[in-house]
């Protein structure tokens, strides 16, 4: 049997707030993988987009912008910086008005082609044994053929407290009323609310984080081992 060369990748996909991100990091640094937020890039496109003062409901000047977004993302889980150009935009695109416009920007089918091209060239890149990488449409369209396929979700109560309680600037009634709506927008363009075939379900709406991280390297850990088996 020959060694793999490729890294191992485990594809996390999810509804927003369902911990994806702070779970894959957390699962990523304990594993000493790489870590991949492909929302991240989605984010970066809308911020971008609104930077150049573009509509993002103009899909032909969206598709204008790509050649000239030059995006980059550190898969370090301890620094995944994300700057577009010269720019570090790590906290900026998690503000509201970025969130408000990007299911706009991630419909798109050119952009969807575009950055699962980018995911893909970082994903087999990365220089330690595995990644994680996670996002909507990791488990089905960037890499349907990874190791390890997670689902993770949580009820739409708990993945709106988990939000409000992070964001200070919003009431919770707000915050809960825009990720409905982007969950909404986005499960027009991917299916992320049900399991595809071959990918376990991990639902953390009664477990707490550190049990969450525990239930998904179980998961790894069962795939991998029948993996090498087969
Ligand atoms: N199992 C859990 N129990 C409680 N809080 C959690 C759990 N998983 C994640 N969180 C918290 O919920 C919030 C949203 O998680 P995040 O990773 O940003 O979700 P996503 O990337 O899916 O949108 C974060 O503050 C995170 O620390
Ligand atoms: N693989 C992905 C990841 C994100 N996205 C888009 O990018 C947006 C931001 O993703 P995110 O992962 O940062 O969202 P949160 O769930 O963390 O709020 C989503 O609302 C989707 O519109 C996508 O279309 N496909």
């Amino acid at each position: 049997m020959t060694e793999s060369t490729h890294p191992l990748v485990v594809a996390i996909d999810g509804p927003a707030g369902s911990g994806k991100s702070s779970v894959s990091r957390a699962v990523a640094r304990r594993l000493g993988y790489g870590y991949l937020d492909t929302g991240a890039a989605y984010r970066a496109l809308a911020w971008f987009v609104r930077d150049r003062a573009i509509d993002p409901a103009d899909t032909d000047a969206v598709i204008g912008a790509l050649p000239s977004f030059d995006y980059a993302i550190g898969t370090d889980p301890d620094d995944p910086a994300v700057s577009v150009g010269a720019v570090d935009v790590t906290e900026a695109i998690r503000e509201p008005a970025v969130s408000a416009i990007v299911s706009a920007v991630a419909r798109v089918p050119a952009v969807r082609a575009h950055l699962t091209a980018l995911f893909r060239s970082i994903a087999a890149g990365v220089d330690r044994p595995g990644i994680v990488v996670e996002g909507r449409d990791i488990t089905t369209v960037v890499a349907p053929e990874a190791e390890v396929r997670i689902l993770l979700t949580a009820s739409e109560q708990a993945r709106m407290a988990r939000r409000s309680a992070e964001i200070s600037t919003q009431s919770a009634q707000t915050v809960a009323d825009q990720l409905r709506s982007r969950d909404r927008a986005d499960s027009q363009v991917v299916e992320f609310m049900s399991a595809a075939d071959g990918v376990n379900t991990v639902d953390s709406t009664h477990l707490d984080f550190e049990q969450t991280i525990g239930a998904v390297i179980e998961v790894i850990n069962t795939r991998t081992a029948r993996t090498s088996h087969d």
